[in-house]
This record gives structure tokens, sequence and C-alpha cells, in this order.
């Protein structure tokens, strides 16, 4: 039994993100007890910067190293981390951002030879000559930079779950000489973890500074990482976009923390995760048992989106499809899938909108119509009082809200609707909301954004991007006390999961459409009430990427789950793959489903 928990462990481990607040819990008691917390960090970022040196022949002896120090915590574990580096011959350069330095962490650092540069004039570093013109300041400055650019490796420890904001002063001018500033990530994504294989390499201690902790968001500037060495737990920040993006490969060191006594504010749905939201089929099944998913998707001028809805519905094990749409739709469709079904009836769930012209053009008034009135239905009324209307809206099936029905959406609905905006996509919605947004904003803060939409609409948002964010209440919540007590807006209260399985491969045309018929089939498939929709959401865009990953061949995905510091999974990812369109992936659902249910 031991064996199982600990496989239980690791895969929480991997797969949840704990706040910060969380984390220092977690912290307490262990550091109560005398754990050398911090030497147990910087021994493992040492280690690991020592292994990316021997990775790239760089002998220690002949290393060059600049160690970014900030004055909190974060800066220590770099500190002592420098200081084992040095004395096993590296040379290494430690730059003070802040005006103070850890002081164990420092007196070690200068007994091991280390060499400091401090940039602060008001600086109150013991033995540190201080109080230099502003002049010398930038002539200090200028030198850090030119030092960093051209060391092996950078060491990033100048702020760690302390950060508060976005980086200012001295710590945000080193970030952005260095690194960028306010813009997310643009990196090719090897699949061998990310590095760019070229100097100078840079660690992350703990998380790359710089990067909201707990939200992902990147507001200021910050360094992206090649390696982050994280401890005790994963942050959200190492999970979610864009902040995930710049992370780089990311190792996990073991403290032992007790996970299972506090809820991840973060999780990553796992394959297994995936499988366990597929309905396998029973000996007394019949085709309307295993579900029916009626799909209202595709326009006169979009009907290629009704096709790949329909197909990816009829293909995510489900008993049957139920399509309507303009003739030219139906027409392909029955060609493309001979078993879908024709016109109304009873169903399991609902895909609307993909394909469909957005209101801003005057085209397919008739699908639009359609789809308006089904979404009446799923109106919840705006007082407080949960009224008999509002429970009929209850106990519509669930709804997949896609593309152009996103603008038809009644102002406030259940949770079993989902909705599936892009970046785009969300910010018009929550614009036509009274939200000022624009899509950039989106991508910088997709959380926030996603977090807020669900806020204001009570839907279970899914908000499609490399690393796909979904965002709704959890299985267990009573909607009664919700809809008297308002939407759910605190951690709480909502839950938040993310899937990163796909390569950015599937960034094209008509994999949207493609997902939306998954999840409304995946959807369809539920009876299990311990199923929340969010899970179910996460796991379509799990099984979405999965397939896209079969269909090009490519070992890239938005987010991997770290390695433990210590196991031996050094295994390098290095299929690049090659690029697909959206019907290869729905040719891999079969593929797909049968690797991840054996
Ligand atoms: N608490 C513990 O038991 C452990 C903590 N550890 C390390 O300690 C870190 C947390 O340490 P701290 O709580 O000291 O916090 P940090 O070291 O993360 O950050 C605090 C420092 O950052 C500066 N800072 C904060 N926001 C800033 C901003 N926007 N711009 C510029 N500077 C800013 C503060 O002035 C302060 O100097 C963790 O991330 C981890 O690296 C590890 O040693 C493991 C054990
Ligand atoms: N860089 C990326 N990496 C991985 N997946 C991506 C990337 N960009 C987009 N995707 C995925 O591709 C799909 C695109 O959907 P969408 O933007 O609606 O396209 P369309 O409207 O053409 O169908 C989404 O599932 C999204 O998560
Ligand atoms: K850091």
């Amino acid at each position: 039994m031991a064996g199982q928990t600990d496989e239980n462990r690791l895969h929480v481990l991997r797969h949840a993100a704990f706040t910060a607040r969380d984390v220092r819990e977690m912290e307490r008691p262990l550091l109560e007890n005398g754990v050398p917390l911090m030497r147990m960090a910087s021994a493992a970022t040492a280690h690991v910067v020592a292994e990316m040196l021997e990775d790239e022949g760089v002998a220690l002896e002949e290393s060059n190293i600049v160690l970014l120090a900030g004055s909190g915590d974060n800066g220590g574990d770099g500190l002592f981390a420098a200081t084992m580096l040095a004395g096993n011959g590296a040379s290494v350069t430690a730059v003070a951002v802040g005006r103070t330095l850890h002081g164990e962490g420092f007196a070690a650092f200068v007994r091991a030879g280390g060499k400091v540069l401090i940039l602060d004039p008001a600086s109150e570093i013991p033995g540190c000559a201080a109080g230099f013109s502003a002049g010398e300041a930038g002539e200090r400055l200028r030198a850090a930079v030119e030092l960093a650019q051209h060391a092996h490796v950078i060491i990033d420890a100048m702020t760690g779950i302390g950060l508060s904001g976005a980086l200012h002063g001295i710590a945000g001018t080193v970030a952005s000489s260095l690194g960028v500033d306010g813009t997310i990530p643009d990196r090719t994504a090897l699949p061998a973890g990310d590095s760019t294989g070229e100097f100078p390499l840079v660690v992350a201690v703990d998380v790359p500074s710089g990067v909201g902790v707990d939200d992902g968001a990147i507001t200021g500037p910050y360094i992206p990482a090649d390696v982050t060495v994280t401890f005790g737990a994963l942050k959200p920040c190492l999970m979610l976009p864009p902040a995930a993006y710049a992370c780089g490969r990311v190792t996990l060191v073991d403290f032992s923390f007790d996970i299972d006594g506090h809820m991840p504010f973060v999780e990553a749905v796992s394959g297994d995760n995936a499988a366990e939201t597929v309905r396998l089929p029973r000996l007394a099944d019949t085709k309307y048992l295993r579900g029916v998913t009626g799909l209202i998707t595709g326009s006169e001028r979009y009907p290629g989106a009704a096709v790949l809805s329909c197909k990816a519905a009829a293909k995510t094990n489900i008993g049957m499809i139920r399509y309507m749409g303009p003739q030219v739709c139906r027409d392909m469709v029955l060609d493309a899938v001979p078993e879908a079904v024709l016109g109304k009836g009873r169903v399991q769930a609902w895909v609307v909108g993909s394909g469909v012209p957005t209101g801003e053009t005057e085209d397919d008034d008739f699908q639009r119509e359609t789809i308006a009135k089904l979404l009446t239905h799923y109106a919840l009324s705006s007082d407080d009082d949960p009224d008999d209307d509002d429970d009929l809206a209850y106990d519509m099936p669930p709804l997949v809200v896609d593309a152009g029905a996103l603008d038809l959406l009644p102002d406030e609905v259940p949770p079993q609707v989902v909705i599936t905006p892009h970046a785009g996509e969300l910010a018009s919605l929550l614009t036509a909301r009274g939200e000022d947004v624009d899509a950039s904003d989106v991508q910088n803060e997709p959380l926030h954004w996603a977090l807020r939409a669900h806020e204001l609409t009570g839907a279970t948002v899914l908000l499609k991007g490399a690393v796909t964010i979904v965002v709704g209440e959890p299985a267990d919540t009573d909607r009664e006390s919700d809809a008297q007590g308002g939407f759910a807006d605190d951690e709480q209260h909502v839950r938040v999961v993310v899937s990163g399985r796909a390569p950015a491969w599937l960034g094209t045309a008509g994999a949207g459409d493609v997902l939306a018929g998954m999840l409304g089939a995946l959807l369809a498939q539920q009876d299990d009430e311990d199923v929340s929709a969010p899970d179910v959401a996460a796991c379509a865009a799990y099984l979405h990427g999965y397939a896209a990953a079969q269909a090009s061949q490519s070992d890239q995905r938005g987010f991997t789950p770290p390695t433990i510091y210590g196991s031996d999974d050094r295994h390098l990812r290095t299929k690049l793959g090659h690029p697909i369109v959206a019907s290869d992936v729905i040719g891999m659902i079969p593929a797909t489903f049968a690797e991840l249910l054996s």
C-alpha cells in the first residue's frame, strides 16, 4: 500500500499548485522542527546548475556564474547555492539588487571566495562600500548586465514567493535589461525541455523573479528561465500561462510538505484524469445510454465547422449525434458522418456556435436565432431568489457555447454551461459586460480574466491556449446557496484546472471546432455527479491536445509536469513533430482513447 501512497503523492506533487500563502503554511512546521529547508533548496539548486554545465561540456572550474541576489530568502537560497558552486571551483559573482543580502548566505559566500557587486548606493551590506554616486551606480548596473550576458549561467534569485506587484527598482531594471518587460515569452518551446542551449543559461530559484506567483500574470519585467528549481510544491505560476512559458524545465525539490492537508489552487489534468472521465461502454448499453450530443454549428459561410464539430463529437465515445443547421451543412455532415441524425430530439449535451458568424455580420440569422432560442432556456433571472424558472435552467443538459454563439450568452447562466473562448473572444465577451479589457490583457493575465468571466456569467469558462485554463464551480457546490450568495469568486469556491498537453501545431484553423465537438461528447456521456464541469472541460482539452500530439508526432507541450529532484527521470523529449490540420486531430481520437484507457 505504501507504494500506492507514494504514487499518489507523486501525482499530486506533479499536478497540483499551491498559493504562496499555503506554501508558507506548509513550510512552517518543518522550519519549527529545525529542518534546514534553505540548505536543502540551495544544495539542489547548485546540483542542477552543475549538471547543466556538465551537459554543456563546461567544467565547473572553467565556468562563469552570475547570481542575481535579492534581499529576501530567495536571495539566501541563491547565495548558499553560489557558495557551493564557488567552493567547487566555479567563478561566481553575486550581484546584489537590493539594499541587503541574506546575512548567513552572504558570509558563507564570501568565505567561499565569491565576488560581490553592489548596485544600490544606499546598500547596507557589511564590508561593502556604498554611498557611491548616481553615475557610478549606472556604471555598476551596466557592468553587472554585461557580466551576466557573458556568463555561462545566470542564477535568478531576486525574488521568490515574497514578490509583491511587478518588479520595480534595481531588480526591475536588471530584469528588463537581461530579460523582457511585460511581454509574454515567445519561444519555440523545444520539446527537449525548452533549453535554448545558448549561454547564458538561466536557472530560476523557486520561480522566475517578476512573474505573478499566484496568478501566472506577466505585467512587468522578468527573465525567462531555461530551468526552474522549485521548492516543496508547485506554485501556480509554474502551471499557469503566460508565466509557465517562462519557467523552462521545472525540477521540484520535495520537502515532504503536508500536501494532502491543503487545497491546491490550480491543478493540471493528467492522462489518468482524462481516462477517468471517459464512460466505458457497458453490456446493457444502448446508444441513448451512451449519450447523445446535439450540435447547432456551422453556417453557410463556414460549413466546414459543422463537419469538424460533428465528426469530432461522433468519435468521442457517444451513442449518437443530432445535427441542426443550414442545408449545405446538413449535406456535408451527412457525407462525412452518415451516422448523424438530422433535426431536433432528446440530447444529453449541446454544442452551439462553432463556425457560426458573430452578431457583427448579417449572415446566417436563422442559425443564430435557433441558438438564441435554445439559450433562453439557460438564462437565470438576476434576482437573488432561485425561482422555478431558474430551476428549469439548472435542469437543462450541459451546453458548450463556442465562437459565434458567445455573444448570445444570457447574462447569467448555470454552471453546466461551458463557454470556450480564445483570448480575443473572451475580451469581447467581457467588454460587452462593461470590462475595460482587450485580447492582449487576456493573454497577459488569463487567469484573472477567466475568473472574472466566471464571476460575471456563472458559466464554466474554458479559455483556450497552449495551456488551456478552465475555471468553474467544484462538483459539490450547493447551487442554491451559490445562487443566494452570488457567484463564487474566491479560491475556496472556484475550481481552476489547466491542460497543457497540446503541441503548438494544434493552433490551426478548425481546431477549436474539434474541441467543441469533443467536449460536447464528453459532457453527454457523464453519469457521475461527482465530476464537475470544469474537470470534464479540462479533460476534453487534454484528450484534444493528446490527439494533436499523436497526430503531429510531437513531444512538445504547453505544460510538462516537473521532474522530482533526486528521481532518475532525465529522459529528454526530443520529437518536435510536424504540422497538422484539424481533421488529423479527429483521425487520432480513437488511438488516443485506446492509449489512455489501456
Ligand atoms: N520560508 C522558507 O522556509 C523557505 C523559503 N525559501 C525561499 O524563500 C523564498 C521566500 O523568501 P522571502 O519571503 O524572503 O521573499 P523573497 O525573497 O521571495 O522576496 C522578498 C524580497 O523581494 C523584494 N521584493 C518584493 N517585491 C518586489 C518587487 N515588486 N520589486 C522588487 N523587489 C521586490 C523584497 O523587498 C524582499 O527583499 C522562497 O521563494 C524560497 O526561495 C527556501 O529557502 C525554502 C525554505
Ligand atoms: N500555441 C498553442 N499550443 C497548443 N495549442 C494551441 C496553441 N494555440 C492554439 N491552440 C489550441 O488550438 C485550438 C484553437 O482553437 P480556436 O482558436 O477556436 O481555432 P478555430 O476557431 O480556428 O477552431 C484551441 O484548442 C487551442 O487551445
Ligand atoms: K527567483
